[in-house]
């Protein structure tokens, strides 16, 4: 069975593409999940707060993506009947599937080891399916019972639910409903697309207050978002983020840093049976296996003058990415959800994620270096690129020191919200 990513353009990829697109991930959608966020940042702060009162400094990189995942859990699943424990366990087989799909090492010199670590990842991989199948499987029987007692009045709620209709097309062994097994793959699929995707930020130490108040609730992108709600005169009144968020943080603050140095799926150059395409002078086979460097395409200085400095502010209305166009459909400035008809599916939920949850807790937290730790947001390349000095392996993953909830006095948002970015989505 192929999932989304790995389908061929064809019948069967168009709708199980659109089925994702337009009953999960459309606008109106997103909002039937508006509680589920709020538990997730309710949860969060009071993980954070619980951790600081105990031990003074917080590492929030685990307590931020438990956050995260379990919305996602509850878009995939529902909320009915689901536990903290089972999205402890879904959270941590899908981390374990993510970072076990990551960087095969190919030894030329030496084939056996190539071979050896082959068949060991393949190993590991047969066993982490054998477990989404025994973790999942019960998730998705569960939206299918919700569905039979309900019959007529049945509402879909969540990605499984719209699975449980769709009927393969006809060309792909057809006209039958997905098996139990398929709908694991495709749930796998939603749960890791969401959570590792990720941008990285940079140069947010050197940077100033940018130009312009971003306290305007108007200019909030969604209607559950934080900037809906911000209390005038808090601490979001003044905080210069706002306003640049919506391209800035996909744009990782330098135009459009995207989660790693190619990030995009590779794709296959088409043209004549036994022909080739040529690309810039470069002939290209039929079928080879064409990468897309985005990180390098959106460095160009003749497109983004300063280019490697973080400047939010050029997304602020007057500078040059005013209206730059992320899907690539007028222009292609920058495209770190890809472009064309394979771009991104997904693009309005982490928009829509990072604004919600950096600004919730700017808004609900103060936050301040811890003394001699300055953030370090040197890059580290895992399944996508995240900050280093967050490290496990460098013995101390201190990231920041929250000094008491509910205050509204942060003078270094920028900096913070750079970082609480980062750390997002590593
Ligand atoms: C910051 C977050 C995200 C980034 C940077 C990102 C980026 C991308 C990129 C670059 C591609 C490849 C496009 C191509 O090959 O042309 C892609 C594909 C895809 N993304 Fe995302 N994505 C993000 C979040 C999400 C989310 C939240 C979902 C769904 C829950 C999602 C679902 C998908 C799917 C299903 C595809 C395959 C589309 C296809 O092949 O037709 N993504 N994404």
């Amino acid at each position: 069975m192929h999932t989304i990513t790995s389908a061929a353009y064809g019948p069967l990829w168009r709708v199980l593409r659109r089925n994702l697109a337009a009953k999960v991930l459309h606008p109106s959608c997103l909002c039937r999940h508006a509680a589920a966020r709020r538990r997730a940042v309710s949860g969060l702060v009071a993980g954070i707060t619980r951790q600081m009162r105990g031990e003074g400094v917080v590492v929030i990189e685990g307590l931020l993506h438990r956050a995260m995942f379990h919305v996602l859990v509850s878009m995939c699943f529902g909320d009915d009947g689901l536990d903290d424990a089972v999205v402890a366990s879904v959270t941590a087989l899908q981390r374990e599937f993510l970072t076990s799909v990551v960087g095969f090492q190919v030894f030329g010199a030496w084939p056996a080891v190539t071979k050896l670590l082959f068949w060991r990842r393949l190993k590991r991989m047969l066993s982490i399916r054998r477990r989404q199948e025994e973790l999942l499987a019960p998730l998705i029987r569960a939206c299918r019972e919700r569905r039979d007692a309900a019959g007529d009045n049945f509402a879909e709620d969540c990605y499984a639910d719209s699975l449980l209709g769709l009927k393969i097309p006809a060309e792909d062994g057809g006209g039958r409903n997905l098996t139990e097994s398929e709908m694991v793959c495709l749930c796998s699929e939603f749960l890791a697309s969401g959570t590792d995707s990720t941008y990285r930020r940079r140069d947010a130490m050197d940077h100033g207050e940018p130009r312009g108040a971003a306290g305007d609730p108007s200019k909030a992108p969604g209607r559950d978002t934080p900037g809906h709600r911000c209390r005038s005169g808090g601490h979001r009144g003044g905080a210069p983020a706002a306003d640049a968020l919506p391209q800035g943080r996909s744009a990782g603050g330098a135009p459009a840093a995207p989660a790693g140095p190619l990030h995009m799926l590779p794709h296959a150059a088409t043209g004549e049976e036994g022909g080739a395409t040529t690309l810039e002078g470069f002939s290209v086979p039929r079928q080879a296996s064409v990468n897309f460097t985005l990180a390098g395409m959106a460095l160009d200085e003749a497109v983004w003058p300063d280019a490697k400095r973080f400047r939010p502010e050029r997304f602020l209305p007057g500078g040059e990415g005013e209206d730059v166009d992320l899907t690539g459909s007028k222009e292609i400035k920058m495209m770190p959800f890809g472009a064309g008809r394979r771009v991104c599916p997904g693009i309005g939920l982490p928009l829509l994620h990072l604004e919600y949850f950096v600004l919730s807790l700017v808004r609900e937290l103060e936050w301040k270096e811890v003394p001699g730790e300055p953030v370090e947001l040197t890059e580290r390349l895992q399944m996508s690129l995240v900050m280093k000095a967050a490290a496990p392996c460098h013995g101390r993953p201190v990231d920041a020191q929250v000094t008491h909830a509910h205050s509204c006095t942060c003078t270094r948002d920028m900096q913070l919200v750079e970082y609480l970015d980062l750390l997002i989505m590593s």
